[in-house]
């Protein structure tokens, strides 16, 4: 039973196809990356996943229920955490509190404080500083939690992102180029912490990447899509040896010798 199910989706601008007839499923626990060339419709995917932008066709379905027509914050409370091609951190505020920050819906006391259940809104307030510590200690970022994440070299900067859309305890994390821009140790660092998040904390993902290389290594399948349509969805290998996705995008160089 997946979890995920993107059904003929179309959605065009102005008679651009941005998506014309997209297909596929991810399954719980697994790592399901989008590659394409520039303007194939990756970006469309997942913007149309968390309620940027809504299809002329199609369905959508997340956990048994249709994504269609909900709002952006609505998609994240039913559990779909995003991270960004830019990181979107509050550069002041420490890691601790960015990572606070990414708990808002774990946060009652608002309502609780204005009726006087200050007590319960404090036990409130220590579990999601106990969460928080948790995430911490997952991505290795103690170092650095008191440290305002504006000061941080940007490898760590989005770890810290990571942490915050974990922070909302997702029940599928969209990753949307998460190696952008970093060098080979922290691309390592991130892979390593990506593969985590699959292996220990078995949470579904779907990745949009443009390093070939951590595509391969990393996704249990992958879809390539070019001009808005699927060329082919399978394993790494399937997918790196199939003649329409060579010709059309990965270029002989990727070709894996079977
Ligand atoms: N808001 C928009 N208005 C008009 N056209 C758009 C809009 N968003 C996307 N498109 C068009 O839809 C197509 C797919 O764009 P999209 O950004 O999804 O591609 P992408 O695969 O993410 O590209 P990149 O790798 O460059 O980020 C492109 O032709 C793009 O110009």
């Amino acid at each position: 039973m997946s979890i995920l199910t993107f059904d003929d989706v179309m959605l065009s601008f102005d008679g651009v196809r941005a998506l014309d007839g997209v297909s596929f499923s991810v399954d719980p626990g697994e790592l399901f990356a989008v590659i394409g060339p520039n303007g194939a419709g990756k970006t469309s995917i997942f913007n149309v996943l968390s309620g940027v932008y809504r299809p002329q066709r199609g369905t959508v379905r997340f956990d048994g229920v249709s994504l269609l027509g909900r709002r952006p914050h609505q998609i994240a409370r039913l559990g779909v955490a995003r991270t960004f091609q830019n990181i979107e951190l509050f550069s002041n505020l420490t890691v601790l509190d960015n990572l606070m920050l990414g708990r808002h819906h774990h946060h009652p006391y608002g309502v609780l404080a204005a009726f006087g259940w200050i007590g319960k809104a404090r036990r409130s307030e220590l579990a999601n500083r106990h969460a928080v510590e948790e995430i911490v200690d997952f991505l290795e970022l103690a170092q650095w939690r008191r440290h305002p994440v504006g000061l941080l070299p940007y490898g760590v900067q989005k770890r810290v992102e990571l942490g915050r859309a974990l922070a909302a305890e997702p029940k599928l994390l969209l990753l949307d180029e998460p190696v952008a821009g970093m060098n080979q140790e922290e691309t390592e660092d991130m892979a390593r912490f990506i593969l985590d998040i699959r292996d220990d904390l078995g949470l579904p993902m779907v990745m949009v990447e443009h390093d070939m290389g951590l595509v391969m290594d990393l996704a249990d399948r992958i879809m390539v899509i070019d001009f808005g349509r699927p060329i082919r969805t399978g394993t790494p290998t399937e997918v790196a040896t199939d003649p329409d996705v060579i010709r059309a995008y990965l270029g002989e160089e990727h070709r894996v010798e079977s």
